[in-house]
């Protein structure tokens, strides 16, 4: 079908060239005054789109770059047969070299800061940000230790469509660790599940678990620190296979070691951990007040609080609550309580206006802060800003490659 002038509806065709990326894995085209945004394209293209989807009240298009015209420096050949338009949705830059996906993240960040924050960041800073590969990536490939395979009504396990339901069956996910795939999981699917989920922990075997009904063993991951923070040294942690933990194995000991050396933790100092999940900030923390000092750490996920209490039992100066990060820390104001440090790790969503407003009531020396969506962590600095903290310096991580996502590591300090 070949669109009109004006109106675009699904399954519409339009020859458009390309602008700039924005945040979800898309570049932004413009048809007759219409905002699409394009995925697999790049900046500069010219391309033939197929409209997927109108947006909301018809504000915007989503389209899918099916031909391309034009090519921009960076595009390269997918290396996984399952990304394409139509086809998986788990990789949203397979076409683009892993240099060029970096510097697409990078303007991504540029933007969300400039926009939400209402800061240049480059000028804040006084350097340029870069997208760092996480230690220990070689290809953007081959790194991710979770998994979740759908399982169709055939019975044959597969990955969602882009914003779909839909499962495309697939024989190989190339940016999962190879370990994952060694299970057999894509041959062996028992009757009756609905999903599979696949972990590769940093210590002992992978596992397999069947979902709903298999069962949900614990597993253990080692946070190699010692070379990099010899006061602290290695921790080894448990979490449920199902739990969250950092899918890029070089990703947890990258963004404890930057908070570490960011807020430089003294004998003897209060912390707090925010959004804890099964206790890693908390641990190295711990080590460092040691016992003069005091961790406080806050989850809400039941089965999360319990792994944090047995992995930071040994250490009787570290406190673990279950409870909503709004309602504890709203406590620990009208308590009239102050810590000198804090690290906020929450999840997409990001902390949000009462809490910033909490935290700096709080007066920590610093805040240490882990985000894994740029736009969140903009508009929460833009909040502590108004209450009188001032980013300091930031870091960016390739913890996700050939995806639009990443991991943030920023600090902020009392504006002077
Ligand atoms: C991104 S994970 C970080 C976990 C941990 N810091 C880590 O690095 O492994 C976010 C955690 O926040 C928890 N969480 C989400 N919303 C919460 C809330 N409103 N209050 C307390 N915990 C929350 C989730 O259960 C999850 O464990």
């Amino acid at each position: 079908m070949t669109a009109g002038a004006d109106e675009l509806v699904v399954g519409a065709s339009v020859e458009v060239e390309v602008g700039p990326v924005a945040h979800g894995g898309h570049c932004v085209a413009r048809h007759h005054g219409q905002v699409l945004f394009v995925r697999h394209t790049l900046p500069g293209e010219r391309v033939r789109a197929v409209v997927t989807e109108i947006g909301p009240r018809g504000r915007f298009l989503r389209a899918d770059a099916v031909e391309v015209l034009e090519a921009a420096p960076g595009r390269v050949e997918r290396p996984c047969p399952w990304s394409g338009p139509g086809l998986c949705g788990g990789c949203d830059w397979q076409h683009v070299d892993l240099t060029a996906q970096r510097a697409l993240k990078r303007a991504v960040i540029l933007e969300q800061f400039s926009r939400l924050a209402d800061l240049d960041l480059t000028a804040h800073l006084g350097r340029e940000v870069e997208v760092e590969a996480v230690p220990g990536d070689r290809d953007g490939l081959g790194w991710r230790t979770r998994v979740e395979f759908a399982v169709d009504q055939d019975g044959r396990p597969g990955l969602r469509r882009h914003r779909s339901h839909d499962i495309v069956p697939v024989d190989t996910c190339l940016i999962a660790d190879p370990r994952v795939l060694g299970t057999g999981v894509l041959e062996t699917i028992h009757p009756g599940s609905t999903a599979v989920d696949v972990i590769v922990p940093s210590v002992g075997e992978p596992v397999v678990v069947e979902v709903p009904d298999g069962p949900v063993p614990v597993v253990r991951e080692r946070v190699a620190l010692s070379a990099l923070t010899p006061p602290v040294g290695d921790l080894e942690l448990e979490v449920s296979a199902r739990g969250f933990w950092q899918v890029h194995p070089g990703a947890a000991r990258t963004f404890v070691s930057t908070v570490l050396d960011w807020l430089a933790p003294q004998p003897g100092e209060r912390a707090l951990d925010l959004y804890a999940g099964v206790g890693v900030f908390a641990a190295a923390l711990a080590r460092r007040v040691g016992p003069q000092g005091m961790v406080t750490a806050i989850e809400g996920d039941r089965v999360a609080t319990e792994h944090a209490r047995d992995n930071l039992a040994a250490s009787g100066w570290v406190e673990v609550v279950r409870d909503r990060v709004d309602r504890a820390t709203r406590r620990l104001v009208r308590a009239g309580s102050t810590v000198d440090l804090v690290v906020l790790d929450p999840p997409r969503t990001g902390a949000g206006r009462q809490v910033c407003r909490d935290l700096a009531a709080l007066r920590p020396r610093a805040i240490g802060y882990v985000a894994c969506d740029p736009a969140a962590l903009a508009r929460d600095v833009g909040y502590l800003a108004e209450q009188g903290y001032t980013l300091t310096d930031l870091r960016a991580f390739d913890a996700f490659p050939m995806t639009h996502h990443m991991e943030l590591v920023a600090v902020l300090h009392p504006t002077p």
